[in-house]
């Protein structure tokens, strides 16, 4: 298995709180990777670390082998390949589901200003393309045609994050991040929700997530992390996990 993303020794402290300490971490390429642990363990932290919304106090990491300074700000950590989505939608509401697609889409023009203000041929034709890969994402996600052009407001909770899903594709990550994917949904959008993110795991995108639905995660995950307290307690496949004397303790309860 090769390390996509490999965390070492991050810390991160918010004032008398320690919320992350000296964790060391490696997300799997091709693994769905789940992050799970009790209220306040250091799983949003971490994510907004690997994401660069926090930037850690100490530590480093590497994505790909190659290193991915701390500090890095989050377009820049788009830039190299990780996108994500937020427990609280972020979309662009008042833009159609289609132009939130194209707005990640984008990232890839080559088009510059010039030529675009200008209604080139050339920025004409990128401009084309770009709506055609976003139908193709609106499709990969299972969003029906007719909701291209409906506002992303209009759109059912579940759809919406869907376009979330297609809008941080469209950067062509090779690690997708979910903050809570599945908060709010039916069970029929959950079940939805976990084809589609096999799906993508499948079509070669590595996948890391935090959820609190432990049902699903065990079931989802290839691998699962468990922090509790700022520390990594556990790491492995849910099979294990499921047995691991410290999870159920700090936990699962035994309810897993
Ligand atoms: N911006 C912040 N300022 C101050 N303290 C913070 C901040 N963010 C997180 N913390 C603290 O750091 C610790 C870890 O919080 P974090 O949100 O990472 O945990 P979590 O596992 O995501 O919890 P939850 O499941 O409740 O979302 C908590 O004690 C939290 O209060």
């Amino acid at each position: 298995m090769t390390e996509l993303l490999q965390l070492r020794g991050i810390s991160k402290r918010f004032g008398g709180v320690q919320a992350l300490k000296g964790m060391d971490l490696c997300i799997p390429e091709g693994t769905i990777y789940g992050v799970i642990g009790p209220n306040g363990a250091g799983k949003t932290t971490l994510f907004n670390i690997i994401t660069g919304m926090y930037h850690a106090d100490t530590g480093s990491r590497l994505l790909a082998g190659e290193p991915l300074p701390l500090t890095l700000k989050p377009y820049a950590i788009v830039e190299r390949g990780i996108a994500r989505t937020f427990q609280n939608i972020r979309l662009f509401h008042f833009m159609s589901a289609l132009e939130n697609i194209m707005v990640g889409c984008h990232r890839h023009a080559r088009a510059g200003l010039f030529a675009t203000l200008l209604n080139t041929r050339a920025a004409r034709a990128e401009e084309a393309s770009i709506r055609a890969r976003a139908y193709e994402l609106l499709d990969y996600v299972g969003l029906p045609r007719s909701a291209a052009l409906r506002l992303a407001n209009e759109l059912s909770y579940g759809d919406q994050r869907r376009l979330e899903i297609a809008r941080a594709l469209a950067t062509r990550p090779r690690l997708l991040a979910l903050d809570e994917p599945a908060a709010g949904m039916n069970p029929t959008e959950t079940e939805a929700l976990r084809s589609l993110l096999t799906r993508i795991r499948n079509d070669g995108i590595t996948v890391v997530l935090i959820e609190h639905d432990v049902k699903l995660m065990m079931s989802l995950c290839d691998r699962l992390a468990v922090l509790d307290f700022g520390e990594l307690i556990a790491e492995g496949e849910p099979a294990a996990i499921r047995q691991d004397p410290r999870v159920i303790q700090a936990y699962l309860g035994g309810e897993a």
